[in-house]
């Protein structure tokens, strides 16, 4: 469905997306995980072709994106604080999605609007930032689009609306299958929904993973320096802290039942490391190789 080959991108001088590779063919849902200003929205873009790559090869369904019209009837990509009209209130919206998308589908359109609780004469510009994203949802599942790309689909949702577009979300594709694309900087917010999870990094993709495998990465060990520092020899350390004769290290390996039974022996403790904490760590992690 998607097949991205050492493709490259600048913003003149400035290349923002190096090399990237990534090929996915089955129908899922992938979380786009980076840091500010890792790529993601222009990776985005170039999925969805509204930017064309400087070097290598895309293809979406088969075809390039860039100029392609046929492409992009079978992309929708919904942007944080989509370019709504300020004249628009939802039923315009919705009327516009109506004609832009050759999937549309009124009756999920009309059953998300009343689920988000939206107000239907209400200007859209005028809608809080949870009610922004709320829209731009409605559209980007009602397209129903084989391929849907939503930047930051849960930003300005209260508890109660990410719990209904997760149950909205799921709910659809079971019926629908389709490949979805959302990025996000919280990763707590989308983990559950999402059967991979590619990293974008440095403007580059560093992993492509199912979420599953990427959850279990991150052993945080705590105790004393003497007990631990044989324990991580040939580990890649991504984080240290040192106080006194105790440090506590975050390494990138699997949790498993041999760090438990080590971390026993030693004397120390051990603890998985959160998905977002192992990520940010391992984005930011500068040659701390072993203490
Ligand atoms: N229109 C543009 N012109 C020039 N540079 C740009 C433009 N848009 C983005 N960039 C640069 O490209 C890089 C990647 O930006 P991008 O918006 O893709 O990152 P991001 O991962 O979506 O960031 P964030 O999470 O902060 O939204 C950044 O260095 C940014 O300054």
């Amino acid at each position: 469905m998607i097949k991205l080959e050492n493709v490259s991108f600048s913003y003149g001088s400035n290349q923002v997306i190096k090399n990237v590779n990534l090929l996915e063919t089955e129908p899922i849902i992938i979380g786009l995980w980076g840091r500010n200003g890792a790529g993601k929205t222009t990776l985005m873009k170039l999925l969805s072709g509204l930017e064309n790559i400087d070097a290598g090869t895309i293809s979406v369904n088969g075809m390039t994106p860039y100029n392609n019209n046929e492409a992009m009837n079978t992309i929708t990509y919904m942007q944080e604080n989509h370019p709504f009209s300020d004249l628009w209130n939802v039923e315009d919206a919705l009327r516009f999605g109506a004609l832009f998308n050759k999937n549309w589908d009124s009756e999920l359109a009309e059953h998300l609007v009343t689920l988000f609780e939206l107000p239907r004469k209400k200007k859209i510009k005028q809608f809080s930032k949870g009610m922004q994203t709320m829209i731009q949802i409605v559209i980007g599942l009602a397209s129903k689009s084989p391929i849907t790309i939503m930047d930051e689909p849960t930003n300005g949702l209260d508890a109660y609306m990410r719990k209904q577009f997760k149950e909205a979300l799921l709910s659809t594709l079971e019926e629908d299958p389709r490949l979805i694309i959302l990025s996000t900087h919280h990763i707590e917010e989308i983990e559950a929904l999402c059967e991979k999870i590619a990293i974008i990094n440095e403007h580059t993709i560093v992993r492509y993973q199912d979420t599953e495998e990427l959850k279990m990465r991150g052993v945080h060990l705590s105790g004393s320096r003497e007990a631990i520092e044989p324990l991580i020899v040939s580990e890649r350390v991504l984080e240290k802290r040192t106080l006194g004769k105790l440090i506590s290290v975050m390494i990138d390996d699997v949790f498993s039942n041999d760090w438990k039974l080590k971390a026993k022996e030693a004397g120390i403790n051990v603890e998985k490391v959160p998905l977002q904490d192992y990520l940010i760590s391992f984005t930011t992690q500068k040659e701390v190789n072993n203490v």
